[in-house]
Parts: C-alpha cells; sequence; structure tokens
C-alpha cells in the first residue's frame, strides 16, 4: 500500500539518500533501523513531502504522491508522528485531540481513551504538564483521531523509561491488531523485536538489509552487525 521506489533525497547539495526502497502492506507493522545520520528520519520526511525526493517515487495506494504538497499527503492518510512531538503545550489533552479531530473519523475520542487511558485520566491537564511518555502517547493519538490510512512514527520511545516504553508497545501492538499499518523508526532492537513483521537496516542513505523479523532473529551476522552500529 505503501511504495518507496529509489528514492533520492537531499538537503541542498547534500545527497542523503542514494536509491531508497522499501515497501509497507496492509496491515503490516514495518520497521526502519539504522544508525545516526543514516537516513531514517529524511525517509520519513520523503515520504510525506517535507524534504521531497529529487529522483525516484513515492506511491501510496498505488498512486504516486511525490511531488505534492505535504497537507494533500496528509490528507489522503498518510500520518507522521515526528520525534519533537508537534502538540500544543498551551492546550489541554482533549482539547490537542479536539483541534486534531477530522468530521468523520472512525476513531473518536472514546476509541482513544479506550487506547490511551493515561490520556483520560489526564484529560484536563495542559500540554506542557505531561510527561515525555504522555506527550508521546497524545502525539500518536492526535495522528489517529485525524483518521490515517497509514501511520509513520519517529523514534517514539526514545528517552522514554522502560515501564514508558512497554506502555508505548502496548499502544502499538493494539494499533497493528486493528490493522492500521506502521512504519516504525526505531533505535531500540528490543521493541522492534516485539512490534515488527518486517525489518529494514539502512546505512549512509542505502537500505543494506530487508527481511522478515524470523529472518533478522535467526541471521546473528546481521543482528550483530545492527547491534554494533547501534551501540
Ligand atoms: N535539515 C538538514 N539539513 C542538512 N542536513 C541534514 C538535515 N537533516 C539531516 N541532515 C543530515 O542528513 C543525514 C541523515 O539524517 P537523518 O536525520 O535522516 O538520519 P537518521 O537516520 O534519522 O538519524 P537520527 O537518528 O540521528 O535522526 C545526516 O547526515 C544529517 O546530518
Amino acid at each position: 500500500m505503501l511504495e518507496v521506489d529509489d528514492i533520492h533525497s537531499y538537503y541542498d547539495k547534500s545527497h542523503v539518500l542514494e536509491g531508497v526502497s522499501l515497501h509497507v502492506e496492509a496491515g503490516e507493522l514495518v520497521t526502519l533501523l539504522g544508525r545516526n545520520g543514516a537516513g531514517k528520519t529524511t525517509t520519513l520526511k520523503s515520504i510525506v513531502g517535507l524534504v521531497p525526493p529529487r529522483q525516484g517515487a513515492v506511491r501510496f495506494e498505488g498512486r504516486v504522491i511525490n511531488g505534492q504538497e505535504p497537507f494533500r499527503i496528509a490528507r489522503q492518510g498518510v500520518a507522521l508522528v515526528p520525534e519533537h512531538r508537534g502538540i500544543f503545550g498551551l492546550l489541554s489533552v482533549e482539547e490537542n485531540l479536539k483541534i486534531a479531530a477530522r468530521r468523520r473519523s472512525r476513531w473518536q475520542l472514546a476509541d482513544i481513551y479506550r487506547l490511551f487511558p493515561r490520556l483520560e485520566e489526564r484529560r484536563r491537564n495542559g500540554g506542557n504538564a505531561l510527561s515525555g511518555g504522555e506527550q508521546q502517547m497524545l502525539a500518536i493519538a492526535r495522528a489517529l483521531i485525524n483518521d490515517p490510512r497509514i501511520l509513520l512514527l519517529d523514534e517514539p520511545t526514545e528517552g522514554l523509561a522502560p515501564v514508558i516504553v512497554d506502555e508505548i508497545v502496548r499502544i502499538l501492538k493494539d494499533i497493528r491488531g486493528l490493522g492500521l499499518p506502521v512504519l516504525l523508526v526505531e533505535q531500540n532492537l528490543r521493541v522492534c523485536e516485539q512490534l515488527a513483521d518486517r525489518h529494514y537496516v539502512l546505512e549512509q542513505g542505502r537500505v543494506v538489509y530487508h527481511g522478515s523479523a524470523q529472518a533478522f532473529r535467526d541471521d546473528p551476522a546481521i543482528r550483530d552487525r545492527f547491534l554494533a552500529l547501534s551501540a
């Protein structure tokens, strides 16, 4: 349903993605791994039009979307939850959700609160008063209430305490259980292994490994290589 086909992306003259290809099928959770600076965030930004690829194609549900404005890509249901969470600090949790809600969304507030009980508890708190983990949950919740057809997540567990990481993993499992496809950029291998159907590893703007979660688990060479990289 999402197909990234040999994209090349740049920051000015700096050639950052050198022919990245990947795909995410309906109902899949796919992770994008790689060390800092490998191009993971740039791949997500290229998909949503924030860093438009200069070559190659991005197709969503069979239609070419690269070259469109980011808001048009978002409107088609491609939602990015960026690393720096982008919530409104002066608005309450519930206001943050209501402002993001799309009319006729499949997601109502009650559905969101069922998935994120912590947000219901804190629904009258201001965004500024939330912990890092709660802000991350709110960022994911805001993306969901806007009724995406695919969710792109940039390092949702970064810097969070283990107990909160477990809560985010539980939420992502539930999202996956609902059949919503997810492309997850994540450095935490334990998180990836609990969630993913397939993995891609990026190095210096290229895909250097692609395989099923099972193949990745069974292949110590690639695991060691990745672990060594991320250490
Ligand atoms: N706005 C920018 N302007 C110029 N160069 C950039 C910009 N953003 C990223 N880069 C460079 O592009 C390359 C890929 O960065 P990117 O953020 O995509 O990597 P990443 O794999 O997501 O790593 P990280 O985990 O550190 O975010 C890096 O060399 C980085 O320095």
